[in-house]
């Protein structure tokens, strides 16, 4: 059964659960240095009625009274000061683990998410266990507390009239239990919503230059205005809903002084409640009244807040890749074997009884029409998303079973879209690898780029990204992710249309550093220009995710079938005439 997302934020918390602890100890002490001051009170006049004070018992009292405010707000601070601490110690253990977890999650994962509720779950909804750890579990601690303290003070003083106050908060607590009934899938609600409205928002930035260029507002895209449409449908609904209990359960809670008032004074005027008793139930009922009112409204504020959670578990709760083999291998060859390997990612295969065979430092290159599954068998051999078990062996090891960290290490890929840091030319061909700056010098020099960054003011310190004003262009952008696998020196290489941006002399470039790139090395070349691939020890040419043929260039120019018709068709012959 899935747990609470107390006890989920709980087993996150590890030893802040200690801090948090504290924080509802003294939260508690908070609520009872809170009261003590209105017994006190009853005390003074109950002295002073029976005609007492001038033996000095009267100022003690007073100091005793002085000393609980002052003992109110040490302990206040102390409550706030560990929830705050265990607060913000347990959004960086989460926030931390978060992160960790999304490097171990398959693909997959990302493409049932957008990125929007990605970021919502761990920017947003973790900040919002900060509220209700750092507010409202204190907060909750004294609420339930002082009424608790106040009924049993009030019942010790005149039971019958304490009971009576009881009678319009057991149905204030009926019509917010009624309330409360679906307030869980309101809230699930909620937090989609949000999470859609947060995707489209970076939908709208990301794609802002296409915006503009269609000459589309925030208000003409379609998905903003409808997310934005139903988000605020949604709490009309809400509040319609909600409103109608709320109020029967506030007046029903308020109701309880209109009866006090004239009850007490029945009862004072018959003799059963002295003068001081009758003071302290008007002046603690109301105490006891509005404690109820603020855990109506914690109520309200913890669905909300604690409805976040589940979208943060939906992170950490979902299964990482599994390393059927920890440890072992941490060598590869590059000896890769694909054996009958069909593959879908939703109902329809992409890829069908593919059969492969491509020996430890030789070059294959896939060609074949848009859609084919050129990309896919690239993005299987790196385990982004995972093939059927046997499918795929390097070196003889099913790919399952070759830890992810191995195959990481053992594997360099370039992708048709490069990803750039908003950092430094340095750290963007480094990426955290451990390299001296001469091994990445010398990586930019065979990937052909080094000339371009010297060219640049500041060199391999040019900060890229937003707002620097430096803006690569696709090919330079292309080789630098090639002086990255450059730096990264794995056996095998999987290249997925590195030629894509197509002006001459940045092509020659990337054909130069290619040559150099695939010396000793398993590469695997997904091409769609095919001169580009005429020298690879193998071409196979790939149709609705099967292979229809391979062999050289040479040799299925010869054959005059698939590939012949795609030389001819223009894909490849143009540049090499
Ligand atoms: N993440 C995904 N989810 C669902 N379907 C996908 C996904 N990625 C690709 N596909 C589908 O799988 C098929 C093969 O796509 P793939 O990108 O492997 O082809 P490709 O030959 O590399 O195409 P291109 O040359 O245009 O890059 C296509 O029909 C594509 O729509």
């Amino acid at each position: 059964m899935k747990s609470s997302n107390l006890s989920f934020i709980l087993s996150h918390a590890g030893r802040q659960k200690y801090k948090m602890y504290a924080s509802v100890v003294f939260s508690v002490l908070t609520a009872l240095m809170n009261l003590v001051p209105f017994m006190l009170i009853y005390k003074i006049l109950e002295t002073l009625m029976a005609g007492g004070g001038a033996n000095g018992q009267v100022g003690r009292l007073v100091v005793f009274t002085a000393l609980a405010a002052v003992f109110h707000m040490v302990f206040l601070i102390l409550s706030l000061a560990f929830s705050h601490m265990a607060a913000f110690s347990i959004l960086h253990e989460i926030r931390v683990k978060a992160m960790d977890h999304l490097g171990k999650l398959p693909l997959g994962f990302f493409r049932k998410h957008s990125t929007g509720h990605i970021k919502k779950a761990i920017d947003e909804d973790v900040e919002k266990l900060e509220l209700f750890i750092a507010h409202q579990v204190p907060d909750l601690a004294e609420a339930v507390v002082t009424p608790l303290v106040v009924i049993v003070y009030l019942i010790s003083l005149h039971w019958p009239m304490a009971l009576f106050l009881l009678v319009p908060l057991i149905f204030s607590f009926l019509t917010q239990a009624w309330m409360y009934q679906g307030r869980a899938e309101m809230m699930r609600q909620y937090t989609t919503l949000q999470g859609r409205l947060h995707s489209t928002i970076v939908e709208y930035i990301r794609g802002i230059a296409v915006f503009k260029a269609f000459n589309l507002t925030a208000r003409s895209f379609h998905q903003y205005t409808e997310t934005t449409k139903k988000y605020l449908e949604f709490w009309i609904n809400c509040t319609y809903d909600t409103m109608s209990y709320y109020t029967v359960s506030l007046i029903l809670i308020d109701s309880g002084l209109i009866f006090t008032i004239p009850a007490g004074g029945i009862l004072f005027l018959r003799g059963s409640l002295s003068s001081a008793g009758y003071v302290m139930f008007l002046l603690l009922s109301s105490v006891f009244l509005q404690s109820f009112k603020k855990l109506l409204e914690l109520g309200m504020n913890l669905s909300m807040l604690l409805a976040g959670a589940d979208q943060i578990r939906g992170i950490l709760e979902t299964e990482p890749q599994a390393d059927l083999l920890q440890g072992g291998v941490h060598q590869l060859k590059g000896d890769i074997v694909i054996n009958d390997l069909s593959f879908a990612y939703q109902e329809e295969d992409v890829l069908q009884q593919v059969n492969l065979q491509i020996p430890a430092g030789s070059s294959a290159a896939l060609v074949g029409p848009s859609g084919s599954g050129k990309t896919t068998l690239g993005l299987l051999l790196g385990r982004f998303y995972d093939a059927p078990p046997g499918a795929i062996t390097i070196d003889g090891i099913p790919i399952e079973k070759i830890p992810v960290k191995t195959l990481m290490d053992q594997t360099a890929f370039v992708f048709q879209d490069v990803f750039m840091l908003n950092d430094t030319i340095y750290n963007n061909i480094k990426l955290g690898m451990e390299k001296s700056r001469e091994e990445v010098e010398a990586a930019a020099r065979k990937a052909q780029i080094h000339d371009f960054i010297m060219s640049l003011e500041q060199g391999y310190d040019t900060v890229l990204g937003e707002g620097t004003g430096i803006k690569l262009s696709g090919g330079e952008k292309q080789r630098i992710s090639i002086a990255r696998v450059f730096l990264k020196d794995a056996p095998i290489v999987v290249l997925d249309e590195i030629t894509s941006y197509s002006d001459i002399d940045n092509e020659a470039r990337i054909q130069q550093a290619m040559q150099t790139l695939l010396k000793n090395r398993t590469a695997v070349i997904i091409a769609h220009r095919l001169y580009t691939i005429k020298n690879v020890d193998q071409i196979v040419v790939l149709e609705e995710g099967r292979v229809m043929e391979t062999g050289t260039h040479e040799l299925l120019l010869a054959k005059r079938r698939k590939y012949h018709a795609l030389w001819h068709r223009g894909e490849g012959g143009v540049r090499s005439a």
